[in-house]
């Protein structure tokens, strides 16, 4: 018997979603709808290079038989029954329900172990949830995006005691090989998906201006959508065949502005609307680049882990463009370093000249912050740098370990290093990876995270 993994929870948590994940290919049909009806479905997942069995428990539908719950849980059973641990998934922006709870108490009765997996959680509207579900006494839940892919390291986490108790996992030094998983089988943006983008600036800097040139100039605005979040609205539009959605958080302020319904600034707004999208432009005045606020917002963005893009606007007043920009350069350089490498557009969002390049500089940040590097690849780039460039000394001589790399999630790109003594490798060799992992696999100006762990490795080299 493999290790079996089941997924158990009410209708439209996002079971599914998540089984799709793990199984990496569009197998189950995701609806919109709680409760809709299906067989169970079972599937080869493959989590960060371990391999399970996962089962998803069918949706149900409420036609009046026998109650939701006495269906739920005949599934239930049966789909627990042959499995070695349970995920027991709940949506953390609905909070906590009473069918939630049912379930909690059902699977308590039950001998396998249960993981509670908070999903829904990208963003900030999930956190009520979350911290709500700590009361369902199933312990710590893992928080994670099963759309977006997020929190998959964690729940590689989770499961991997349970899979080394299942024989699946040995916990250090003779792990199985990895298989190498198929380029883009995980999180690979899905181009039919609208690119979440936001204008943000200081007041007065050109942002609606700007919001009303892009939507204008491609007229294929499909209307406000309310309900991102609560105060959110978003509007669509197409940009040579690719769907975009610009967000704002403010709220529809008046019906008859709604293009005009751009950030303003207030740093909670602003933090949200960060918050929500995959790439934030940040908006500023040629006449006054980088001032404090501007500075602010531009940390806030590569704090929050999204892709940033600097719009230099009225560029059609400043006299001397090459000073300009020579100045804008340096004032970079060294008031913004975390910005390094970051795209950066000059434009006017009254001419509409320097649209176009801002627009090619936002959906390739995009791109470079959606970017995955195959396990194999990555290896043995590290083994390179390694050899490069070996990481120093331990205290009474003994060699530093490194054994390994990978990336846990993309959106940003996000890296674990397995090693020895993970909190005594010199900040000074992480920055040398991350610079390294910028420059080998393209990635300038998109936030890059390196995370160190220590005997975690879940496939490593035979010698440990
Ligand atoms: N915001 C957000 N929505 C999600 C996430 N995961 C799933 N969803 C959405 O939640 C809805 C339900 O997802 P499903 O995967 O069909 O849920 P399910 O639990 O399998 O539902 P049943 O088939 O009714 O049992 C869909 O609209 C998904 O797009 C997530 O991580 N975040
Ligand atoms: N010369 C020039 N003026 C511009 C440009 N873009 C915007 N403006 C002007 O700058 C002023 C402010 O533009 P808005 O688009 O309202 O700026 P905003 O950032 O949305 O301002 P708030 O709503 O206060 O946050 C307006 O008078 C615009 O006409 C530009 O590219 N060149």
């Amino acid at each position: 018997m493999p290790f079996t993994v089941a997924i158990i929870g009410r209708p439209n948590v996002g079971k599914s979603t998540l089984f799709n994940r793990l199984v990496g290919k569009r197998l189950a049909i995701v609806h919109d709808l709680p409760g809709v009806t299906r067989d169970r479905r079972e599937g080869r997942a493959s989590l960060l290079g371990m391999e399970f069995q996962v089962v998803d428990t069918a949706g149900f539908e409420d036609d009046g038989g026998d109650s939701i719950e006495a269906r739920m849980r005949h599934q239930t059973d049966m789909a627990v029954a042959e499995a070695d641990v349970a995920l027991l998934l709940i949506d953390s922006r609905a909070g906590v329900t009473p069918l939630d709870r049912h379930f909690a108490d059902h699977l308590r009765r039950l001998p396998t172990p249960v993981i509670l997996v908070a999903n829904k959680c990208e963003g900030k509207a999930g956190a009520p949830g979350l911290y709500e579900s700590y009361g369902l006494g199933m312990g710590e839940p893992v928080a994670v995006s099963a759309e977006h892919g997020e929190g998959m390291y964690e729940l590689f986490e989770a499961l991997r005691d349970h899979a080394i108790k299942a024989g699946a996992l040995t916990p250090e030094g003779d792990d199985p090989e990895p298989e190498e998983p198929a380029e883009g089988e995980d999180g690979e943006p899905d181009p039919t998906r609208p690119l979440t983008m936001a204008i943000v600036g200081r007041p007065n800097v050109g942002k609606s201006t700007l919001g009303n040139q892009l939507l204008g100039q491609d007229r294929l605005l499909t209307g406000p959508e309310a309900g991102l979040t609560r105060d959110a609205i978003a509007v669509e539009w197409e940009h040579r065949g690719r769907r975009m959605k610009l967000v704002d958080t403010a709220g529809l302020r008046k019906k008859a502005q709604i293009y005009d319904a751009i950030e303003k600034l207030s740093v909670g707004n602003t933090i949200e609307t960060i918050r929500m999208s995959e790439v934030v432009v940040l908006v500023m005045d040629a006449a006054a680049i980088l001032d404090k606020q501007d500075l602010t917002i531009a940390r806030l963005v590569v704090e929050e882990g999204r892709a940033l893009v600097l719009a230099i606007n009225k560029w059609d007043v400043v006299d001397d463009p090459q000073t300009a920009l020579k100045r804008l350069k340096d004032r970079l350089e060294t008031s913004l370093p975390q910005a390094r490498g970051v795209a950066t557009v000059t434009l006017s969002a009254l001419t509409g000249r320097g649209i176009e390049k801002l627009m090619d500089a936002v959906l390739d940040t995009w791109t470079k912050w959606n970017r995955r590097i195959p396990t194999a690849q990555l290896n043995r780039w590290l083994e390179d740098m390694i050899e490069r460039h070996p990481p120093p000394a331990l205290p009474g001589g003994r060699r530093y370990k490194i054994r390994y790399m990978t990336q846990a999630k993309a959106r940003p790109p996000t890296f674990v290093l397995f090693a020895t003594r993970p909190e005594q490798l010199p900040e000074s060799y992480s920055r040398y990876l991350v610079n390294g992992l910028r420059e080998a696999f393209d990635l300038p100006g998109v936030p890059v995270r390196l995370y160190v762990r220590g005997g975690k490795n879940p496939y490593a080299e035979k010698d440990g």
